[in-house]
């Protein structure tokens, strides 16, 4: 038997979970030990390779993550937060490395992650690919540089099946961007703005949601003066950088002590 690291899938017919599977299946570093998916998914009890319409693959889909997380050292999930929720504490049960890319965690999901990660890796973040990351870095630096006469507002664009807004990755982008000015983001965030909505808040950090069809992600740092404006921004293309992010967090989890930890971190960032 191979002593690559065994990885777990959940969410495994999802837009990422797909992607996941690809990734993991093509790396000569990691190997696929399991695919997780929710209770009534007609996947459920499937071969793995022949529901995603290829050649079988000998994994088989199972809605049981104690069942496909034993035996395994790590789990990379991308699903909902409910769901991640509960897949953490398992992970800790099993001490692997969980990778959280799911995004549209409030407060108390964020929260139920800190007795796990007493017992297991935990690399969560709402963006996994290397350019994102790289842009939050430039954010900060350009917010700490400028005073707060100059507006900064957070603009994203996704698919039309995205079901949180703003985005994980426009959240990271505004918390660099608060992060920079000195300032708490809660207490400055403004978003959602819809009819008579008075003058802009001075110093205040907006949000923009766009929705429509297959955008992958798109995400502006607009930074707007008297006279002149900056615009930081990021384009996915492919899925396949979130899962490389994703991959690449799950092997560097594996001999890191149990704690918190994000992409900066895997990153060297
Ligand atoms: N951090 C990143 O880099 C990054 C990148 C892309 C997407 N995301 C996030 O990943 C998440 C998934 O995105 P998506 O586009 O793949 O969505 P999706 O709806 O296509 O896939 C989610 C999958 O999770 C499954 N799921 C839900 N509850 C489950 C449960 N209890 N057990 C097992 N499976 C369950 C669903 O059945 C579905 O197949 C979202 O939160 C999205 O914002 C993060
Ligand atoms: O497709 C999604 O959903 C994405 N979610 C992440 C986010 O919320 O920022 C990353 C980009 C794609």
């Amino acid at each position: 038997m191979s002593d690559l690291p065994g990885i777990v899938i959940t969410g495994a017919s999802g837009r990422m979970g797909q992607m996941l599977i690809r990734t993991v299946t093509e790396s000569d570093k990691a190997r696929l030990v399991g695919a997780v998916e929710r209770t009534g998914h007609d996947w459920i009890g499937k071969d793995l390779g022949e529901a995603m319409g290829g050649a079988p693959s000998g994994v088989i889909v199972t809605d049981d993550p104690l069942e496909a997380f034993s035996g395994a050292q790590a789990v990379i999930d991308f699903t909902a937060p409910a769901a991640t929720r509960e897949f953490a504490k398992i992970a800790a049960q099993a001490r692997l490395t969980h990778v959280i890319g799911t995004t549209g965690m409030d407060e108390d999901d964020i929260a139920a992650l800190k007795p796990c990660a007493r017992h297991a890796v935990i690399v969560r973040a709402g963006n996994m690919s290397l350019g994102v990351n790289l842009l939050t870095l430039l954010t900060k630096k350009v917010a700490a540089a400028l005073d707060a006469d100059w507006d900064i507002e957070v603009i994203e664009a996704h698919h039309n099946k995205k079901v949180d807004a703003p985005s994980g990755t426009a959240l990271m982008l505004g918390e660099a961007a608060a992060e920079g000015r000195g300032i708490s983001l809660a207490e400055n965030r403004e978003s959602g703005r819809d009819g008579i909505t008075g003058a802009r808040k001075h110093g205040a950090i907006g949000f923009s949601a766009i929705r429509g069809g297959d955008i992958v992600g798109e995400h502006d740092v607009l930074f707007a003066g008297m006279g002149e404006r900056i615009i930081l921004r990021h384009v996915a293309t492919d899925r396949a950088i979130f899962a490389r992010g994703a991959l690449k967090a799950a092997l560097w989890g594996q001999d890191k002590a149990p704690g918190e930890y994000d992409m900066m971190d895997v990153l060297g960032l």
